[in-house]
Formats: structure tokens, C-alpha cells, sequence
């Protein structure tokens, strides 16, 4: 029986539904698939038009418990190989009891969290009991995409149960301590973030190619058609022998500044990957001409003169006063007129941020003590408090990271 309920205040409203079903209308009949604002554009509608049709109540109900078990359940699916083998066989639709005695499960419990995953559109029911993979599940087999999710799972989410708790606890101040976070409370240690991803076995690894999966799939401003490499680092590089093009200060497992190599292999010039040693240590083999060297940030940059240092996720990591000190330690190896300092990190618009940002600045906050800056806080920091100039600000697509380009004054 179709329900016609009360109608109040609360409830979905034509007024709110039409306009935005017109849109989407609209949006949809002149969709570019292969253009990514275009496409985005299209399901932000769509998601507002979602969300305006929801009752409050449905609302509570698809966050609360919908969306919150997911994460876990594809981690438990992962961790069951589930994925790999519903591809098995020409990945052909496969019932409970099949699957259950390919991953050796129970086939009532497995049947539940298919029933789940199915329900959310991570897996498709094909029949009663009978599944396929998704486009979504399929993206699990890639490491792009499925490294994120025992790191999010394993490293995050005490730190999102613990964080209610903690800001009771400090009295609704903003946390700027890094050793006093939600992430200490949640995993119940005294280490800081980055100590205790040294210190727990695979941490580490699943840090690092989280970054880099994550980082592979985005829009990124070494791609053509966003900062302008050629004209703004290969134009007046110095034709000098030991000349370095790029540093990428912490950078990981390095795959940022292969794929720079990769881009831009015309242009002259040295690469240097920059991190704590442990992280360099557990690089792999890369082309000749990326050069490893462990370093501490917070001690004088070592490499002088380079055409562009570039720090990425590096200072949304830290509160402006450790920020401070990294920029110091970089500062004295700039050369006036010639050398750029790269910041690659969100800036969050002053109004109608997107929830990657928001949600990525919650994350800093309970897992560092720091935060996802907006262009004022980043000019308070970069120009006011580091005394260096920003030169542009170079902002892609809305909802992705940007390139701060910063010189001597
Ligand atoms: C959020 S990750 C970003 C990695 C990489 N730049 C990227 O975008 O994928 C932060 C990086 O900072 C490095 N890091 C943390 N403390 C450091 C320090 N004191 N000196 C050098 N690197 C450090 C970490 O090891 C990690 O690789």
C-alpha cells in the first residue's frame, strides 16, 4: 500500500524537488561523460535531488546504519578474497553457497554481508542469492582503489569513534597538538600519528600506497592543462650539470615524482625524493634519474637552489606553528627570482565546500591535530607568518586539491 504521510515542515517538498528535477533534466541532456565537471556537475544535482526526496528519518537511517557498516564489510569482504573470486569463471553470477566455499565462510554469515553490499549497490543480486560484481566491486581488484580500505578501516575509524569522547573531553576547543588528538584516544597510544605508522607492522605500507592510489585517481596539477610546467619550472632552469628541476619533500613512496618523470621527462634537470628514512628505505626500485635521500623536515633543507620544491598533503598533516617551522627549513634554500615552493593541498572555499574536503578536514583534525586550510588561513601562514609570497593559486576542479605556487618576496 502506497503511504501518503503527514505532511510538515520536515517533509520533502515540491518546491525543493522540481527545480531541482528540471536540473537534472537540463544537465543531463547536455552530459559529457568524458568531462569530469561536466559529469560532477550532473551528480551533485542528482545527489541534492536524492537527498531533497529523503525524509529526515531516511536520512538517519542510511547514514547511521546503511553507510556506517560498509566499510567494514568490504574490509571483511577483501580480507575473504571475495571480490577476486566472483570474478572467477568469467565472472559469471555466483550463489551464497558457491561463494561462501570459495572463501571458505560460513554461507548464512556471507549471505548476510552480500545481502548488504548488495543493498548499497557495492555488488549486484543477480537473482535470489546470486551475485555479480559491480563496477565498484570490480575497482576493489585494482590496488588504486582497493588500498584505501584496510587503511581507512585499520587506521581510521577508532579515531572517528573516539573523536565525540575527546572533544567532550577537551571542552570544544580546537586541537592544534598533534600527541593530543582523537587518533592517541582511539588507539589508546601515547605515539604520535606518524611514530606509531612506523611502529605497527603494515602500517606503513598501507600509508603509502593509500597516498598513492588515492593520488593516482585524482586530477592532478602536473596533468596538461593545469599549471603550466614547461612555461613555469623548464623555461630559465639552469642549464648547470647538478641542476635540480624537483624535491619532493615527503614524498612518500615516490609515486608523485614518477609520474612527474614520466610527464615531463623534456625538460632537464635532477628529481629528488625527500622522506623519514624508514619510508625511503621502503621504496621501490625507481628510474635512474629520481635520486632517494632521507631527510628530516624539520631540519635545514639540504639541496639549495632547486627550481621547485614540492610538498604535498605534507602541511595539512601539521597545526600552522609546525608548518612554520617546515617553511623555515625550507626557506634558506630558495633562491630569490628563481626557486618556487609547490603546495599541493586543498584550499577550502569560503563557502559551499565539497564534502572530500570537509570530510578530509575532519579526518585531519582527530587523526593530526591539524586541519584542511582555507586561502585566508593559507596566506595568514605562508605570507604573514613564513614572510614568502604567493604567486598564484592554482585551483583545477572544484572538490580536488590545488598547486599554491610560492616564491621569495
Ligand atoms: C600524507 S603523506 C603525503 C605523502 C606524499 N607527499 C603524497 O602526497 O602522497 C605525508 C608524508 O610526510 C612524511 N613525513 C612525516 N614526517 C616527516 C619528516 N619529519 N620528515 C620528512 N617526511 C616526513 C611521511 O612519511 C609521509 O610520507
Amino acid at each position: 500500500m502506497d503511504s501518503t504521510h503527514n505532511v510538515d515542515s520536515l517533509s520533502p517538498s515540491r518546491e525543493e524537488v522540481l527545480p531541482l528535477l528540471e536540473q537534472v533534466h537540463i544537465k543531463g541532456l547536455s552530459l559529457q561523460l568524458n568531462n569530469s565537471k561536466s559529469r560532477k556537475d550532473l551528480m551533485e544535482t542528482t545527489r541534492a535531488l536524492f537527498l531533497a526526496l529523503e525524509t529526515p528519518m531516511e536520512a538517519i537511517v542510511r547514514m547511521a546504519w546503511a553507510e556506517k557498516p560498509l566499510v567494514p564489510l568490504i574490509y571483511t569482504a577483501m580480507n575473504l578474497n571475495l571480490f577476486a573470486k566472483m570474478n572467477e569463471n568469467g565472472a559469471s553470477p555466483k550463489n551464497v553457497r558457491e561463494l561462501a566455499e570459495m572463501t571458505d565462510s560460513d554461507p548464512i554469515l556471507l549471505g548476510r554481508i552480500l545481502k548488504h553490499l548488495a543493498a548499497m549497490s557495492f555488488v549486484k543480486e543477480t537473482g535470489p542469492d546470486i551475485y555479480t560484481n559491480t563496477r565498484l566491486s570490480k575497482s576493489m581488484l585494482h590496488p588504486d582503489h582497493s588500498s584505501s580500505i584496510p587503511f581507512l578501516e585499520t587506521t581510521f575509524s577508532k579515531n572517528f569513534t573516539a573523536l565525540p569522547k575527546f572533544l567532550l573531553d577537551t571542552k570544544y576547543r580546537n586541537c592544534t597538538d598533534p600527541m593530543k588528538s582523537a587518533f592517541q584516544a582511539g588507539h589508546d597510544t601515547t605515539l604520535s600519528a606518524f611514530e606509531w605508522f612506523s611502529t605497527t607492522p603494515g602500517q606503513l605500507e598501507l600509508l603509502t600506497t593509500h597516498m598513492a592510489g588515492y593520488n593516482r585517481t585524482l586530477t592532478r596539477w602536473m596533468d596538461k592543462g593545469c599549471y603550466p610546467v614547461e612555461k613555469n619550472l623548464g623555461i630559465g632552469l639552469s642549464k648547470e650539470e647538478e641542476a635540480v628541476l624537483l624535491v619532493d619533500v615527503g614524498g612518500g613512496s615516490g609515486h608523485d615524482i614518477l609520474d612527474f618523470h614520466k610527464q615531463y621527462s623534456g625538460i632537464s634537470g635532477r628529481l629528488i625524493l625527500q622522506d623519514r628514512p624508514d619510508v625511503i628505505a621502503s621504496t621501490k626500485d625507481f628510474p635512474d634519474r629520481i635520486e632517494k635521500m632521507p631527510y628530516d623536515f624539520f631540519t635545514e633543507q639540504p639541496i639549495k637552489g632547486a627550481r621547485a620544491y614540492y610538498l604535498h598533503f605534507i602541511l595539512h598533516d601539521w597545526p600552522d606553528s609546525t608548518c612554520l617551522d617546515i617553511l623555515k627549513n625550507l626557506k634558506p634554500a630558495l633562491k630569490k627570482g628563481y626557486s618556487k615552493i609547490l603546495i599541493n593541498e586543498y584550499v577550502v572555499p569560503a563557502q559551499n565546500a565539497h564534502y572530500s574536503v570537509t570530510g578530509l578536514d575532519i579526518m585531519m583534525m582527530s587523526l593530526f591535530a591539524s586541519m584542511e586550510r582555507t586561502e585566508e588561513a593559507w596566506r595568514k601562514l605562508i605570507e604573514e607568518e613564513a614572510g614568502l609570497k604567493i604567486v598564484a593559486i592554482w585551483t583545477y576542479e572544484r572538490g580536488t586539491d590545488s598547486l599554491i605556487e610560492v616564491e621569495l618576496p
